[in-house]
């Protein structure tokens, strides 16, 4: 016997599924025609996915493809794409100043909230503090960065720098190739966990990866998911409710590891020559938690080691994939040095060959490939010669700007010589390259990475001939989630006997 009764609860049941669907797919339709048509940001060119949705922009994110992706955009579309309904993307020279710069009369540009706190809940550092609290945390780190800083680290950086070619030595014995991007970055770790906790990972020592830098590789492809996931807010908060225990274990021990690391480094005298001894002696002016003290330090690491390695990488790649730029190095390195005693961070500075070198890998190879998003102020603001309303995100993608033809002659072929003024290069639009931004909130650790960058590698061209292994002429090929998912680089390593 059929029961109509429940034959109409069914129904019911079922048309109120679907006039959920209808609706959510008229919300969604309608707000993408609207985004289209409508927005103020609709007289901008740009993929049209793109302007009605922010999906298509993290798809190619999180498919780890941004910064070639944002090549094609800016070839079709000119210097400035529609990159999401309310983000635009600038490539021009002058974008740099405009976006990052201190702007005349007006304060400088906030950074994108969703890009820079993907977990609203972790303690701020000075990469994502607000303005006023940022300039403060500035001005007390800024000692630690200093020239007489520097020269007082020398002697730990050298330590370190020796160890790497201590082990170079020792692993290339046989003839098998290194994994040289490993060694980098075993050694830039050490270098800046030392100067940031007051001790180092003992990466070099034991020829590993720590866990603690393990745990940074994977966060960035998660980083990528969690900024996208900061516009769905409600899914964000379901999805973080079912991470699983491991993950949670994982890092209620990464933070017990780290408040251990922190409580040693407070407990030795005043006055060490390293990066948080400024904000140490004035933590209770500046009301810093020990959290806080503790993302300021991670912060450091993740922001100074991964990049400088990162480009040692890049750059010693491009070097042994162009012989004539390796051999003209190779002789710099060895006409200006008799002995490698000779070799500290201020003797480094006459190799103008090698500065050419390393800012050239930077254009090919960024170690911050995409944009790093800024908000327009209230009011809006001008940008190349663009009126752009207020509460734009907007950005400069490193990658993509270095690699047009517009700005820069052979883009895509490895050139030291157009910074060192040669003519066929004089179109070049060299003040495009920014790798370390521009304006109140560039880099300051630039000096430090140049030093570390100079000497790690004018010792070891000094001390051996390269040659870079079969499998790993493809190296450059890589996805870039935030950072470059670098695979292994094999190098073949000779000790130059004299
Ligand atoms: C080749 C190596 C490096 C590159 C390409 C690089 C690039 C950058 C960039 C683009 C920024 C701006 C980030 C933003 O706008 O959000 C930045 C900020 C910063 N970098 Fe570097 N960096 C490098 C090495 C280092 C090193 C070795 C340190 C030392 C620990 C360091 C410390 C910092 C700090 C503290 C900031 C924040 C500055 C502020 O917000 O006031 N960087 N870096």
């Amino acid at each position: 016997m059929v029961d109509l009764q429940e034959i109409r609860l069914y129904l019911y049941g079922w048309s109120g599924i679907s006039l959920g669907i209808f609706m959510i797919i008229s919300y969604v339709l309608s707000k993408a025609i609207h985004n289209v048509f409508l927005h103020p940001l609709s007289r901008f060119p740009g993929p049209l996915s793109h302007a009605a949705s922010r999906v298509p922009y993290f798809w190619r994110s999180i498919r780890g493809t941004l910064p070639f992706d944002m090549l094609e955009m800016h070839k079709k579309y000119g210097d400035i794409v529609r990159v999401a309904p309310d983000e635009l993307a600038f490539s021009h020279p002058d974008a740099w100043n405009e976006i990052m710069g201190h702007r005349q009369g007006a304060l400088e540009m906030e950074k994108a909230s969703w890009f820079y706190r993907p977990i609203e809940e972790d303690p701020l550092h000075i990469v994502n503090e607000s303005r006023e609290q940022h300039g403060r945390l500035r001005r007390q780190m800024a000692h630690g960065f200093s020239e007489k800083a520097l020269r007082d680290q020398e002697p730990l950086i050298r330590g370190y720098v020796n160890l790497l070619l201590q082990r170079l030595r020792e692993n290339s014995q046989g003839g098998q190739p290194v994994v040289l991007s490993d060694w980098y970055n075993y050694t830039t770790f050490d270098i800046i966990g030392d100067l940031a906790f007051g001790e180092s990972f003992g990466c070099l020592e034991g020829s590993v990866y720590d866990n603690w830098i393990k745990g940074i590789f994977a966060a960035g492809r998660i980083g990528t998911i969690l900024q996208g996931l900061a516009f769905v807010p409600w899914l964000k908060r379901l999805l973080m409710l079912i991470v699983p225990k491991s993950v949670q274990e994982a890092r209620n021990t990464h933070k017990k590891l780290t408040e251990a690391k922190m409580s040693r480094r407070m407990a030795t005298v005043d006055g060490r020559p390293d990066i948080v001894d400024g904000l140490l002696k004035r933590k209770e002016e500046l009301s810093l938690s020990v959290h806080e003290l503790i993302s300021n330090a991670e912060i450091l690491i993740i922001g100074g080691s991964e990049t400088t390695a990162s480009l040692l990488s890049g750059v010693t790649y491009l070097l042994l994939e162009s012989p004539e730029a390796y051999r003209q190095l190779v002789n710099e390195v060895r006409s200006t040095f008799e002995d490698q005693n000779d070799i500290t961070l201020v003797t480094v500075n006459k190799l103008t060959y090698m500065l050419a070198c390393l800012d050239e890998g930077m254009r090919m190879y960024p170690p911050i490939a995409n944009g790093l998003p800024r908000v327009v102020p209230k009011g809006g603001a001008q940008v190349l010669g663009e009126w752009i309303p207020e509460n734009t995100y907007v950005a400069v993608h490193q990658w993509a700007l270095y690699h047009r033809e517009k700005y820069f002659m052979e883009p895509n072929t490895f050139h030291p010589e157009r910074f060192l003024s040669s003519p066929k290069f004089s179109t070049d639009r060299r003040d495009a390259l920014r790798p370390f931004h521009t304006g109140p909130r560039n880099c300051l650790g630039r000096n430090l990475a140049y030093s570390e960058m100079r000497l790690i590698l004018a010792l070891i061209t000094f001390n051996f001939d390269l040659e870079i292994s079969d499998d790993s002429h493809d190296w450059i090929k890589q996805k870039n989630f935030l950072m470059w998912q670098k695979g292994p680089l094999k190098v073949h390593l000779k000790p130059v006997i004299r």
